[in-house]
């Protein structure tokens, strides 16, 4: 048996997620690299320094487009590859500032926001591998025999205290980023778990009337839009009053949870109940025609009353319904239908109650 909450989660709602949160931070790092990149490449140029400036001005309007298309909602498809695609630009920027040293030998400062910047692009693990590959790699770089990898002139210390520097960023970052992760995921779980409670019923746990508004909007456009056709069903407990008169507010109450509990068990996998009002439920039934729908709500009325709510060894409780029917379609739209059944339920109620109405038999009447 699926529960209300997967029932609603189908295909109701998308979530906010990690990877979103990323592209967001993707998007903020690449502005602020792309500007600074094209302050760099000014200074550059002031020194006479043409092919760093000429690499600063390529990844600084790379890094601009980059930003554009994280912004980009037509380009989304493209996401995940500039993410990658800009990190490595990045790495070759560090890579290549290690290898001339930059401006007087200072290119290797810029190494340092290399760290924070691949785990907020790409996570805890992937940011990780990305940055002991780009580790490795200068390491390689730097004390590789006799210097011949590098343009540079730096001091045995200097490279040392370099990578210990290095590392020490690496591992301050990843605990940062495991941490920021860790709330990050709580609070996305925290808000999923209220927006979706929002939308349930305290008592019953069935949809609410906002839960099953969403359910029939998002049927509804699939009726409008491919033709399907759906149909919902207003159910009305028979003479429950008696039921608080007779055997008190709590047993009532009780009854109520047996009888969510049951429709949601006898329903079939496609169709919704939502808890409607009091005793009042409200079952949506896609891709069913009125005819479909009828044999259905007899169905599940049938299976109901062998079902009566057990009290004690000598009290069991048998509850009918009097149900209303109307067909969703392009001339009755769901707020018109869900009044036409409840014209339905009444004509039910009034002509003796434990039966199904359809609106087509109202018509007929
Ligand atoms: N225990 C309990 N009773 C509820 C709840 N919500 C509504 N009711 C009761 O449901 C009853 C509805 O009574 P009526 O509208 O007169 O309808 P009925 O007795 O079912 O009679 P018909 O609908 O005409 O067959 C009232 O006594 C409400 O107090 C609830 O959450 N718990």
């Amino acid at each position: 048996m699926k529960s209300a909450l997967e029932r609603f989660n189908e295909g109701t709602e998308r979530h906010l997620t990690g990877v979103n949160h990323q592209r967001y931070l993707a998007g903020i790092y690449c502005v602020i690299g792309s500007f600074l990149c094209l302050i760099f490449c000014i200074n550059a140029l002031i020194d006479s320094k043409f092919y760093l400036a000429a690499v600063l001005f390529v990844v600084s309007i790379f890094l601009f487009i980059s930003y554009l298309i994280f912004h980009s909602k037509t380009h989304f498809y493209l996401h995940d590859t500039v993410r990658h695609i800009t990190l490595l630009g990045l790495f070759f920027l560090g890579g290549y500032l290690i290898y001339t040293g930059g401006v007087n030998n200072s290119g290797p400062l810029w190494v340092f926001i290399i760290p924070p910047v691949a785990l907020a692009f790409c996570g805890l693990k992937i940011g990780m591998l990305y940055n002991v590959t780009f580790l490795i790699v200068i390491c390689i770089f730097l004390f590789y025999p006799d210097d011949v990898l590098l343009a540079a002139d730096y001091t045995y210390e200097f490279k040392t205290r370099f990578i210990y520097s290095f590392l020490t960023t690496l591992a301050l970052s990843s605990f940062y980023e495991a941490a920021r992760y860790k709330s990050f995921s709580q609070l996305n779980k925290l808000t999923e778990k209220y927006k979706l409670e929002s939308k349930l019923d305290d008592l019953t746990g069935l949809l609410n009337r906002r839960g099953m508004w969403k359910k029939l909007n998002s049927e509804y456009d699939l009726v409008t839009s491919s033709g399907s056709t759906m149909t919902v069903a207003l159910w009305d407990i028979d003479h429950f009053k008696n039921v608080n008169d007779i055997h008190g507010h709590g047993v009532g109450d009780d009854v109520l949870k047996h009888v969510s509990d049951l429709a949601n068990k006898i329903i079939r996998s496609q169709d919704s109940v939502s808890r409607w009002g009091g005793e009042e439920f409200l079952l949506l039934m896609p891709e069913t025609n009125e005819a479909e729908a009828i044999d259905q709500v007899k169905y599940v009325c049938s299976l109901m009353a062998k079902r009566p709510f057990i009290l004690d060894k000598n009290t069991s409780i048998t509850v009918t319904f009097s149900v209303g029917i109307c067909e969703v379609s392009l001339d009755i739209d769901t707020e018109r239908a869900i009044m036409l059944s409840d014209k339905c339920l009444y004509h039910a109620k009034r002509t003796g109650r434990n039966k199904v109405v359809a609106f087509s038999e109202l018509n007929e009447d």
